[in-house]
């Protein structure tokens, strides 16, 4: 869908195609490489609509992770099993970070931010990202740009919970029963919910041969 912001290049900045949000909606941002996406990644996604109150999730498809050495598969190639593995009118997949031209986290919510003024921007991601969230570039500007919501992975909740991350901001942290106001929080504020966990991931997609690049 295109850009609802007509007004876009009016205000100096570029023109970006994202899915339509009104004034104030709650957007989960689940950023991934998706090579492939999965089961996984759909269940998350309605979790976390359901778990913190959100009115859309939006995938973000990366062109490639910074922190991982192998390129993914092509981005055209990873866009198109999105859009068809996911069937659900508050899930949208987009490949901002292209079209932008970020690939770091705290580039791209910049720029969405700046694109986008009047949504509310929520970080979505599961356990085991959180574990390692301290490796990312500007991550403490990551906590104070947005609210981040963590979902429950198989094997990652001890790691995650004792991370650099999770202690550091321990003050910030929304007990889960409170879940649902997250994406109404003042960041820094973060949040990790137990949601049921699929044991599935794009690794084991890949070793099984299921995807081909
Ligand atoms: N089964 C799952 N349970 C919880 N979170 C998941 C699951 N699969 C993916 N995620 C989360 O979804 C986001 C995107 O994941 P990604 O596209 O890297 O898939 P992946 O299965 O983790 O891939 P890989 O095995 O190649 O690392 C990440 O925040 C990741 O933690
Ligand atoms: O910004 C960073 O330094 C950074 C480091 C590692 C991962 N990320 C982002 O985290 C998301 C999940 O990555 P992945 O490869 O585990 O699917 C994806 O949007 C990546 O761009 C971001």
């Amino acid at each position: 869908m295109l850009d609802n912001e007509g007004a876009a290049g009016e205000r100096g900045t570029m023109t970006f195609d994202l899915p339509y949000h009104s004034p104030n909606q709650r957007i989960g941002l689940l950023g991934g490489s998706y090579d492939p996406p999965h089961a996984g990644h759909v269940h998350i996604s309605r979790e976390a609509l359901k778990r913190f109150g959100l009115d859309q999730v939006w995938w973000l498809v990366s062109p490639g992770n910074p922190l991982k050495k192998h390129g993914p598969a092509p981005l055209v190639k990873r866009m198109a099993a999105c859009r068809t593995l996911v069937r659900h009118p508050r899930i949208h997949v987009s490949d901002f970070e292209a079209q932008a031209g970020t690939r770091y986290t705290a580039q791209t919510l910049a720029a969405l931010q700046k694109a986008r003024p009047a949504a509310q921007f929520v970080w979505l991601m599961g356990a085991d990202n959180l574990a390692q969230f301290d490796q990312w570039q500007d991550w403490r500007q990551i906590m104070k740009c947005v609210p981040i919501g963590v979902l429950a992975r198989p094997g990652q909740r001890i790691s995650a919970r004792m991370s650099k991350a999770a202690r550091m901001y321990d003050f910030a942290r929304l007990d889960m029963r409170d879940s649902r106001v997250l994406g109404h929080q003042q960041p820094p504020a973060w949040c990790f919910v137990n949601v049921p966990m699929m044991d599935i991931s794009s690794t084991h997609l890949r070793q099984k041969g299921a995807w081909t690049q």
